[in-house]
C-alpha cells in the first residue's frame, strides 16, 4: 500500500506538452480513476508513475519519498495494461510465476506456489492454472494479467485500459469484480480509462484530464453534480449535461435572445447579471407538464428501457430530458416543460469555468 503524490509534473515530448503542471494526490488504500479523452496525458501520468518515463519538470513522491531517481523495478508498483502481456506458449501457473522467479526478487519455492495458489482463487482462475495463455478469452486474459500484478505484491496498482478490449458485459461484470479486489486488497490504485461510466461506478475519486490539464478532482457525485467546466459538464453523464447559451436577468434565466425565461435559484447573481453565460442543467432535471411555463416540440424520442430521452426543440436550441419510460411522447408533439431551478449550473461563457468554482 501506497500513497502517490505528483508534485508539479510538467512532461513534454519534443515540442509537444504531453502534461502541465499536474497536481495529484492518492491516498493509501484509495481507487482512483483519472479520466480523459484520447491524448490527454493518461498513460504518460502512469508511466511517469512506473517509473518508465522522466519528468521533464516536477516530482513524484511515493510514501512521502521523492522517487525521481529511482529505476522502475526500486518503485515497486505493477502496471497492467489494456493488451494482455502474457507468455501464450506458457500455461498459465507459469505465466503467474514469472514475476516471482526474477533473479532480484528470490521468492522461495514454497511461497511463490502459496501466492499463485491464493491470486488464482482470488481471481478465480483455479481452473485455468495448466491452461497454456492462447487458449483463453478474453475475460480470463485480462484476470491473468492481474495475477501477475497481484502476486507480486506491489505498493500500487497503475491500471491502464485494463477492460476497453473486453465486450461491453464482461467490461461490467469485471468493473465490479476489480473494484472488489481493491477493497480486498486495500491496495492503492490508479486506473486511468476514457469510460466515464467506468470512472463515476469505480472511482473514491475521479480526476479528470483534459489536454494534459488535470481540470477537476473529487468524488464522482462532487464531479457529477458540481462540474468544474463546461468541458467537465459535456463529458460527464450520458446523456450528458445541457448547455444553453444566456444570461441572468433580475434573477430569471434568459435563454438566447428571450427565446424563452425560466426561473433560477442558486449561487448569489451578483456579478453575474447580464454577463455572457452558459447555463448547464442535467437532462433528469428537466421536466415535461402540461402546465410548465415554455413550449417546445419534440424532437426526438429515444427508448432506454426504464426510461426516455426527449429531445427537446424551441427555436433554434435543443434540450434534453429524461422522463419515465411511461411518459406518452411523440415526435413533433407539442409540449411545455421546466427545470428544476435549483439544479441549474452557471459558466462564465467565455472561460466556461463554473461561477461556483471560479475564485
Ligand atoms: N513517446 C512519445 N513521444 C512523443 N509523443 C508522445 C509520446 N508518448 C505520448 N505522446 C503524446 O503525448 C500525449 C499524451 O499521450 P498519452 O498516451 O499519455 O495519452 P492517453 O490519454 O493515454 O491517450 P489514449 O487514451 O489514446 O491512450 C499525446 O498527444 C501523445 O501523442
Amino acid at each position: 500500500m501506497a500513497h502517490i503524490e505528483l508534485r508539479n509534473i510538467t512532461k513534454t515530448f519534443g515540442g509537444h506538452t504531453a502534461l502541465k503542471k499536474l497536481n495529484l494526490e492518492i491516498e493509501d488504500g484509495q481507487f482512483f480513476v483519472l479520466l480523459g479523452e484520447t491524448g490527454a496525458g493518461k498513460t504518460t501520468t502512469l508511466r511517469l508513475i512506473a517509473g518508465l518515463e522522466k519528468p521533464t519538470s516536477g516530482q513524484i513522491l511515493i510514501d512521502g519519498v521523492d522517487v525521481g531517481d529511482w529505476g522502475a523495478a526500486e518503485r515497486d508498483v505493477a502496471l497492467v495494461l489494456q493488451q494482455y502481456s502474457l507468455y501464450p506458449r506458457y500455461t498459465v501457473r507459469e505465466n503467474l510465476e514469472f514475476p516471482l522467479k526474477s533473479k532480484i526478487r528470490r521468492v522461495p519455492d514454497d511461497e511463490i506456489k502459496e501466492r499463485v495458489g491464493r491470486a488464482a482463487k482470488t481471481l478465480r482462475i483455479e481452473h485455468l492454472l495448466e491452461r497454456k495463455t492462447d487458449r483463453l478469452s478474453g475475460g480470463e486474459m485480462q484476470r491473468v494479467s492481474i495475477g501477475r500484478a497481484i502476486v507480486r505484491k506491489p505498493r500500487v496498482f497503475l491500471m491502464d485500459e485494463p477492460l476497453s478490449a473486453l465486450d461491453a458485459k464482461l467490461r461490467e461484470s469485471l468493473r465490479t469484480e476489480l473494484k472488489d479486489l481493491q477493497r480486498r486488497l486495500g491496495a492503492t490504485f490508479l486506473f486511468v480509462t476514457h469510460d466515464q461510466i467506468e470512472a463515476m461506478s469505480m472511482g473514491d475519486r475521479v480526476g479528470v484530464l483534459n489536454h494534459g490539464h488535470l481540470v477537476q478532482t473529487g468524488t464522482p457525485k462532487e464531479i457529477y453534480d458540481n462540474p468544474r467546466d463546461t468541458f467537465v459538464a459535456s463529458f460527464v453523464g450520458s446523456p450528458p449535461m445541457n448547455l444553453i447559451k444566456g444570461s441572468l436577468v433580475g434573477g430569471r434565466a434568459v435563454i438566447s435572445a428571450k427565446t424563452f425565461e425560466l426561473p433560477y435559484e442558486g449561487l448569489a447573481t451578483s456579478g453575474a447579471d447580464n454577463r455572457p453565460l452558459t447555463f448547464g442543467i442535467r437532462p433528469e432535471d428537466v421536466v415535461l407538464e402540461s402546465g410548465a411555463p415554455v413550449a417546445a416540440k419534440v424532437h426526438d424520442v429515444e427508448n432506454h428501457g426504464v426510461e426516455k430521452i426527449v429531445t427537446l426543440r424551441i427555436d433554434d436550441t435543443m434540450l434534453r430530458a429524461t422522463v419515465p419510460a411511461s411518459t406518452d411522447v411523440e415526435i413533433e408533439q407539442d409540449v411545455r416543460f421546466a427545470w428544476n431551478p435549483r439544479k441549474v449550473a452557471l459558466f462564465d461563457r467565455n472561460s466556461g469555468v463554473s461561477l461556483r468554482h471560479a475564485g
